[in-house]
């Protein structure tokens, strides 16, 4: 998916979060958006995604030269963040099976497949509110990452990961990042060092747009 955000300012109360920025996502792009915390990173992430309305500018969608509005944007969109919560009064196959029906696995991945790959095989029937927060986040990271969708966003992804959840990332994110545009908000370079673009909030700060 191709995002071309346009003199994009988000505002809130008197507040200027960023403001004059303009810049070009490509497909097949990776944007690590950085920033120390409170800079922004997910008022920015949250504003791509449709799901706040910018202040002042324009972000405009498309896929494959075709135009997307953003009320279809959910469908193509994949997210994992550490607020969008999962069905935890859900057991693990439940919450896969439920997740699937609105949002397609990858051409050739299954349910069975993904909890393989997440080594949560053991935990199949176990409701997601008794999992650990490393076990949640590797559940919210699979699903993003391995839904059939052209835009990925991941809030600081390495959340509650340990070290072999990190290199479970890196792995994964690199399997499934060709031809996808992906942002991707972080304070930690083991998350980002992959990212070929780098966006940092504060330069959209503190300006003067006439
Ligand atoms: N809904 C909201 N209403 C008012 N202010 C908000 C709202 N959401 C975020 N903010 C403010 O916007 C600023 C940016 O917050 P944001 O969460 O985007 O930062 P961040 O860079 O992602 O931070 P962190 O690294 O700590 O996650 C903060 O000052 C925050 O208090």
């Amino acid at each position: 998916m191709q995002i071309v955000a346009t003199s994009l300012g988000k505002r809130f109360q008197r507040d200027w979060i960023y403001r004059g920025l303009t810049r070009t996502f490509r497909p097949g792009s990776a944007t690590a958006v950085l920033g120390p915390n409170g800079a922004g990173k997910s008022t920015l992430l949250n504003t791509i995604s449709g799901q706040l309305l910018p202040t002042e500018g324009t972000l405009a969608y498309s896929l494959a030269g075709r135009t997307v509005a953003v009320e279809e944007l959910p469908q193509h969109l994949a997210y994992a963040a550490p607020y969008l919560e999962l069905l935890e009064e859900l057991t693990l196959l439940e919450m896969l099976h439920f997740h699937t029906r609105f949002k397609a696995l990858r051409p050739g991945m299954t349910t069975d497949k993904l909890i393989g790959l997440m080594y949560l095989e053991k935990s199949r029937h176990q409701l997601v509110r008794e999992f650990s927060s490393g076990m949640k986040q590797r559940l919210k990271l699979a699903m993003a990452l391995y839904a059939n969708a052209p835009l990925l966003l991941l809030d600081e992804p390495t959340t509650n990961l340990d070290a072999t959840g990190v290199a479970w990332y890196q792995e994964h994110v690199q399997a499934t990042r060709a031809g996808r545009t992906l942002l991707l908000s972080s304070n930690v370079p083991a998350e980002y060092a992959f990212c070929d673009e780098q966006l940092l909030v504060t330069d959209f700060q503190n300006i003067r747009v006439v």
